[in-house]
């Protein structure tokens, strides 16, 4: 059995991969240019391949269209997990063609190709950011409420729902599940694969860094929301956790229809609550200003995981910000 992973040499599909050679059998086809990922998180992958055949690599842009067909002909792909995006969502403000194109146009591209192949399952990392700044009296937010995004990468990721949605209804045999993530964060509990990103953005990963020195300060991105503390809030979901959950909607697709499902924990940390646990985790008193309002940040993000605990019986392990924390911090020392 063949499975498609684009973007495994990132953060997220690198530890779907680990579980991949740990629970299953298939044959992993991984096609990632590097934008954002590291030969060595390939390389890492391919040494926890005991048979040294599971994984095959390639260099390849997405956007390379008729390169990402051969690919196709070369192999027997039946499964897809797709993670290859952009997804910093202040750079999608300043840059919104660069997500269109290369989380919309070359999503659409990858369906056409892999409906001509006879990919029959599906599997699509969407996020949280389609739901933009949600009413309060929305929150949590479940997979029903409206989707209204107020930043690119939000819209770009809304569009190629539609894309999967609409090429499954009219072709019965192409199955898929959205998974909309919330904030992922952490790092695999072996130590083996972490986040590597450079010039990270995301907040766990900055904390991280500040306390191990790699920056001198951090800032924490306005203190003027309606919050209890002021700062933004999100439901953060460790990585090992998220990638069990894809793991299961393969298996869910064999006996059940297509579908969309929030991964979160159903509960919400404020920036300065991370900050501190990061603090507490380290055991540093790193420095932080508080700075002006980020581009595109919704004020308040937090998941209703109902859906998927009881139709795919996902249960996390890792739901506990200091472990959270801890994890990232551990990684970030190794790197
Ligand atoms: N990290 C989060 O908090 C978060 C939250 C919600 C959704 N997501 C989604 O999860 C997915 C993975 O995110 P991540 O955090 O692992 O990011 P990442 O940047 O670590 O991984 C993305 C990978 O895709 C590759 N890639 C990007 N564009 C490509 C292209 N055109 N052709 C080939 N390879 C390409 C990159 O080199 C990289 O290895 C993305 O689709 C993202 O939108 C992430
Ligand atoms: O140095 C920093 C970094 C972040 N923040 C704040 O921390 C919160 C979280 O920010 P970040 O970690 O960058 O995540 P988001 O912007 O919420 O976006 C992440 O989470 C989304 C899902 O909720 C995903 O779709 C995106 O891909 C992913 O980057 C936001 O309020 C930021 O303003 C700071 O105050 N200081």
């Amino acid at each position: 059995m063949q499975i498609l992973v684009t973007g495994a040499a990132g953060y997220i599909g690198s530890h779907v991969v680990k579980q991949l050679l740990e629970q299953t059998d298939y044959e992993i086809i991984i096609i990632d240019n590097l934008c954002t990922g590291f030969e060595t998180t390939i390389n890492t992958l391919k040494s926890l391949d005991s048979t040294n055949k599971r994984i095959k690599y390639y260099n390849q842009n997405l956007s390379e269209w008729e390169k990402v067909e051969d690919i196709f002909k070369e192999n027997n792909i039946k499964e897809i997990i797709h993670f290859a995006a952009s997804l910093v969502v202040p750079e999608s403000v300043e840059q919104p063609l660069k997500y269109y194109l290369n989380n919309t146009a070359n999503t659409a591209n990858l369906i056409q190709i892999a409906t001509k192949y006879g990919v029959n399952k599906f599997i699509f990392s969407s996020t949280a950011a389609v739901y933009g700044e949600p009413n309060k009296e929305d929150i949590p937010v479940s997979e029903t409420t409206r989707t209204s995004p107020i930043n690119p990468y939000g819209s770009s990721k809304l569009f190629s729902e539609s894309v999967i949605k609409d090429t499954a209804f009219a072709n019965e045999t192409f199955k898929f599940v959205i998974l909309r993530y919330f904030n992922v964060a952490g790092a695999d509990v072996d130590g083996k694969i972490g986040q590597s990103t450079l010039n990270a953005t995301h907040l766990i990963k900055v904390a991280a860094e500040t306390a191990l020195n790699k920056r001198a300060k951090m800032s924490i991105f306005g203190d003027d929301y309606d919050t209890q503390d002021g700062t933004c809030i999100r439901d953060y979901i460790h990585v090992c956790d998220l990638a069990d959950a894809h793991l299961k909607a393969l298996k869910y697709l064999d006996t059940n229809p297509s579908d969309i499902f929030n991964c979160g924990y159903g509960y919400g940390y404020s920036v300065k609550e991370v900050i501190d646990t990061m603090k507490k985790v380290s055991n540093t008193d790193f420095k932080v200003d508080i700075v002006p309002r980020r581009a595109g940040d919704p004020s308040t993000l937090i998941s209703n995981n109902t859906k998927i605990k009881t139709k795919m019986n996902w249960t996390p392990k890792y739901n506990d910000l200091e472990l959270i924390c801890k994890t990232a911090l551990d990684w970030e020392k190794n790197l």
